[in-house]
């Protein structure tokens, strides 16, 4: 099948931006993405490809952003393996953990080697609110600890959990592409003690857990704080993240009022993540 490129030309150029498009231009059937040096190349299959569509998007665009495009039609490509050869490079944590796709080679000696196929799902510790979450479990001792990872996305989170030997864990995700690639990556990575769930917090219940970690955004998290208080054991630590600094005081609020005593956060680029526990 032919597909159309559209390059989008962003003015501010930042990541934030381009996650967001991506995000929406995916709503209305653009099926991959990879980052120019002014924005985003986006590929639709040509029978979807719509400027009208486009055009409403740009439109309504709610980030501060000046937006244009061009297109041209194309021969069919593996747009996955593209996006991921462009957008995704390997990625070091406190010099001890390193995250890489399966085609590439890094050397190095590292505690830690998590590979990540990424497909479209979200998490290859390249956004900071995942940064914020692996710096934090390289931080913490999870021996023996059940965890739970709601959010998974591609699963990043808990497979580090699972090599710094938290054993059980479930994984979460609601989109069924996520679930899909959590479950090719816990695979790729020859986990055998996470379990990967499609759905959201309505399949809690039967379990409890002395870790959670929820990157998710703070609507999701206001909503599905009082879900993961009811499974997390006496001392317990909740992690969350996917809000920025000035969504504290409201997260905060509403850990406290269901029994949770806050603790800290860490912040990188107005991204925050915060430690509450049980
Ligand atoms: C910001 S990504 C985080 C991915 C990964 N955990 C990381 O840290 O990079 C958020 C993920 O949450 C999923 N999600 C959104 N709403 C959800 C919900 N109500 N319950 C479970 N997962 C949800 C999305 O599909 C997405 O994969």
């Amino acid at each position: 099948m032919k597909y159309v490129e559209v390059n989008l030309i962003c003015n501010p150029d930042s990541e934030i931006i381009t996650d967001v498009l991506a995000a929406q231009l995916s709503d209305i059937g653009f099926e991959s993405f990879v980052k120019s040096n002014t924005g985003l190349l986006a590929y639709v299959p040509e029978p979807t490809f719509s400027t009208e569509k486009i055009d409403t998007l740009l439109q309504n665009f709610f980030l501060d952003a000046e937006i244009g495009y061009s297109f041209k039609t194309i021969e069919d490509r593996n747009w996955n393996e593209e996006w991921e050869k462009h957008y995704f490079q390997p990625i070091v944590f406190e010099n001890k953990c390193i995250i890489h796709s399966s085609f590439h080679r890094p050397g190095g000696d590292y505690n830690y080697r998590i590979l990540i196929d990424p497909k479209m799902a979200f998490g290859t510790g390249h956004h900071q609110t995942t940064g914020l979450i692996l710096k934090e479990i390289l931080s913490m001792d999870l021996q023996n600890k059940s965890v739970l990872d709601m959010g998974c996305g591609t699963a990043i989170l808990a497979i580090l959990a699972s090599m710094c030997g938290a054993d059980p864990i479930i994984a979460i995700d609601i989109d069924e592409w996520a679930y899909q690639n959590a479950l090719e990556n816990v695979h790729l990575n020859r986990i055998n003690n996470i379990s990967v769930l499609c759905g959201d917090s309505g399949l809690l219940g039967n379990d409890m857990f002395d870790v959670i970690f929820a990157n998710i955004n703070r609507n999701i998290l206001l909503q599905d704080i009082p879900a993961y208080t009811k499974v997390l054991n006496p001392g317990g630590k909740l992690v969350m993240s996917g809000f920025y600094r000035e969504d504290i005081p409201v997260i905060h609020e509403k850990c406290v009022q269901y029994g949770l005593t806050y603790r800290d956060f860490s912040e990188m680029e107005n991204w925050v993540a915060v430690v509450c526990e049980k």
